[in-house]
């Protein structure tokens, strides 16, 4: 990922901040520092066309002075205003959304102030009125207008305003009949408010920074707590042996599909499974070995069905479940048959068992087309009975269900 494109809401470790050399300055790495560097970025560039154009009108309503301040130049003033320096403030306002780099945008930025900026002693310098010192104050105007409304990153705000001040001076020395007191008392006032506008400017950035902290590790704990959430959701709905859905995923699944038979009038087919003969398994393997018997079954019972809506739950024990939607008596019948041909083909050794040399399962199907008179119980039910059929028969086979109608109730 390049750094542009950082995002800015990667979590922030706590070392990622140190206190700098000012009292309660927050540091970031620079990883850190480049992606809120570039949330500022983008907060400020999504205010930029409402602040420069509030720049733009203000420093053109300052035209009305223009004629009482400096009357012997007004004209020469108004054309510097709206014919240089509006225009240039407003290129700088569009041109700032097309510029790809940080740093581009930043000098846009500090360019149009300079320039803005600048255009307060050429007006005063081209004038001899007496007024013309006091027209230069408007520059401080404009250096707080762009440490403290643009919010200019710091370091430009520094330098930018170091350039004005600096400017300010130049043009204040070249003042005729200023006493040097009062020169030095006007340099020192615009010095003042470059101190404290860039005061501000830091503090604002600071609170930034805090603020930006806050909303990362916000968002990073969000994130941490809905993954949580979306385990505790997974591990809830799932066997820990076999990793295929529990009995409470079953349950949950069988209302739905219950429910939605019932209102489409579709078939619901269930199998129920048992592993044969498998308290011998246990006794004889031991019970890791029984439990890895049951991983393997559980693998081969789920990879049968195929339908989304299709579940192989474990039912509890060696004992396991398939619910079939939208499914017929002879497919559930095809299926259970796949499943059980599936366990007998693992050929897991099972010395001690009554049916086959290997590892066998009992299958019982079920199928009805839920109404209001019967229940979800009942389709277990029902395959339960079925079960029972195939452990009769001989184990290691499919039984199904007589007609559910027919059931008691
Ligand atoms: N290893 C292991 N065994 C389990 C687990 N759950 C149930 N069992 C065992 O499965 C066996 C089930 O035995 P029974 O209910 O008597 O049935 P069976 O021996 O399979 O005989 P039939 O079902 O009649 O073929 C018991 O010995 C249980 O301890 C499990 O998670 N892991």
């Amino acid at each position: 990922m390049s750094r542009e494109n950082a995002s800015p809401n990667n979590n922030v470790p706590a070392d990622d901040v140190t206190i700098g050399f000012w009292e309660r300055h927050e540091k970031f790495s620079p990883d850190t520092e480049h992606a809120y560097q570039l949330e500022m970025d983008r907060m400020r560039q999504q205010r930029i066309t409402k602040t420069g154009l509030a720049g733009a009108v203000l420093y053109g309503a300052f035209a009305i002075s223009d004629r009482s301040m400096v009357p012997d130049v007004y004209q020469q003033a108004w054309a510097i205003r709206f014919l240089l320096v509006i225009p240039l403030m407003l290129l700088g306002t569009f041109i700032v959304h097309r510029l790809k780099s940080l740093a581009a945008r930043d000098l846009a930025i500090a360019i149009s102030i300079l320039v803005c900026g600048a255009s307060v002693p050429v007006i005063a310098g081209l004038s001899s009125h007496p007024n013309a010192v006091h027209y230069q104050t408007g520059i401080t105007l404009i250096i707080l207008f762009g440490n403290i409304v643009v919010s200019q990153r710091f370091r430009s705000a520094l330098w930018t305003s170091a350039v004005l001040v600096v400017l300010y001076g130049i043009t204040l020395s070249n003042v005729p009949l200023m006493p040097p007191h009062v020169r030095f008392s006007n340099w020192l006032f615009c010095l003042s408010a470059v101190v404290i506008s860039l005061i501000a400017n830091f503090r604002m950035d600071q609170d930034q920074r805090r603020a930006y902290l806050a909303r990362t590790r916000d968002h990073a704990r969000n994130r941490e707590l809905s993954q949580a959430v979306e385990l505790l959701g997974k591990l809830s709905a799932e066997d820990a042996l076999t990793q295929i859905a529990n009995r409470r995923e079953f349950d949950r699944r069988l209302n739905i599909e219950w429910a939605r038979a019932r209102r489409g009038n579709c078939e619901l087919a269930l199998v129920l499974i048992d592993v044969d003969c498998f308290k011998n398994y246990n006794d004889h393997y031991g019970h890791p070995s029984g439990d890895a018997c049951l991983k393997k079954i559980a693998d081969v019972l789920r990879s049968v069905p195929k339908r989304s809506a299709d579940l192989v739950a474990r039912f509890g024990g060696e004992e396991f479940v398939a619910l079939l939607p939208s499914t017929s008596r002879d497919d559930a019948r095809i299926l259970a048959e796949k499943m059980r041909q599936g366990v007998a083909d693992l050929q897991i050794p099972h010395a001690t068992s009554r049916v086959a040399p290997g590892v066998t399962a009992s299958f019982g199907v079920a199928t009805l087309r839920p109404d209001e008179s019967l229940q979800p119980a009942d389709l277990v039910a029902a395959a339960d009975a079925a079960l029972y059929k195939a452990k009769e028969g001989g184990r290691n086979q499919v039984a199904e269900a007589a007609a559910i109608s027919t059931l008691p109730q």
